[in-house]
């Protein structure tokens, strides 16, 4: 690998966001970015482990039907699996969060500098119009999904093996771990297995992250004296309603995309987005669609309150 191509990596995970407005830090800021991504990275994958067994349960409600509610869900995981079962499938959204949250708010923030010509130091100053906002968001979210789509793919996988861990005499799970299963899928499917749902994933995240970055820029701007910078509760209190109003419009699709993900290329059990739409809400009724709802939105506000804190750290920091 050559040299420019090792900075260029080097630059979209450890200087993500402002990667084209700060074309020459010095050293100093080169280290102090590499902390500061750093410790985002700890707090993300702090809220990521403190959030998945939260996920796992959203994730089975949304794939089965075997349970009544969260407590029954929690309650039966519970027994048969220990509480290893919680935190089945959370080894790639770890290993993968720094990247997928740099694309996102990377392209993002260099849409936004594109279709505004405003800098970041600039931003509360001379604020975007709410269009430009979302259609940035809309843009980070579209690309986001691509990158996060075989990530998604295993985790909703490995969360929904039943088989309890390490018992001797019980039968093996399908997939011994995140690397086997991708290559199960590859090898099942070809390469393009593991964008299995990406489709239904790509229409929940490009809207939704508009409706994330408008709302986030909304209220900061209702809570914030004309043109200057919103202080740290104000982010925090911001990202998280950002985060809580995003997965309540996401919901819906969120149960798409986890069902389209369980169903493989070669067996379909969905031709597509609106069959698997159709088909859920005759079986089982309109309220398919919320399921998982009150865990996606509870596990919203501190995941991006925090999120956005180290967003806005960061971009203050870059300068
Ligand atoms: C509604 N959607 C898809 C989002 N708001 N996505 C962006 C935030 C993702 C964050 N890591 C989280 O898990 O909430």
């Amino acid at each position: 690998m050559q040299r420019g191509q090792l900075e260029f990596l080097w630059s979209l995970v450890v200087r993500p966001w402002p990667v084209f407005s700060c074309p020459n830090p010095s050293f100093l800021s080169q280290v102090q970015g590499a902390l500061l991504i750093a410790s985002s990275y700890h707090t993300g994958a702090l809220g990521l482990v403190l959030g998945h067994p939260f996920d796992t349960v959203k994730v089975r409600l949304q794939t089965q039907t075997t349970y009544q509610g969260i407590i029954d869900c929690m309650v039966k995981t519970y027994r048969h699996e220990s509480l290893l079962g919680f935190f089945k499938g959370m080894s790639f959204p770890i290993a993968s969060i720094a990247v997928v949250n740099s694309v996102l708010f990377g392209v993002y923030s260099n849409t936004l500098l594109a279709l505004t010509a405003t800098s970041h130091q600039e931003r509360w100053a001379q604020p975007p119009s709410y269009t430009h906002v979302f259609i940035a968001g809309c843009t980070g979210g579209f690309v986001q999904a691509y990158c996060l789509a075989p990530f998604d793919l295993i985790k909703v996988r490995l969360q929904n093996q039943m088989e309890p861990r390490a018992r001797p005499g019980s039968p093996p799970p399908r997939y011994r771990g995140p690397v086997h299963c991708a290559v199960s899928i590859c090898r099942e499917d070809g390469p393009w297995g593991l964008f299995r749902g990406a489709w239904a994933l790509t229409l929940r995240d490009t809207p939704t992250l508009g409706i994330y970055f408008v709302t986030y820029e909304w209220l900061c701007r209702q809570s914030t004296p004309d043109r200057q910078n919103p202080g740290a509760a104000t982010v925090l209190v911001a990202g998280g309603f950002a985060g809580i109003a995003s997965w309540a419009v996401a919901t819906p699709l969120d149960v798409i995309k986890s069902r389209m993900q369980m169903g493989g290329l070669k067996h379909r059990v969905y031709r597509g987005v609106l069959d698997c739409m159709v088909s859920s809400a005759r079986q089982e009724g309109l309220g398919v669609f919320f399921r998982g709802l009150t865990i996606n939105s509870a596990r919203a506000f501190p995941v991006n309150a925090v999120t956005f804190l180290t967003y806005e750290y960061l971009l203050s920091s870059w300068g």
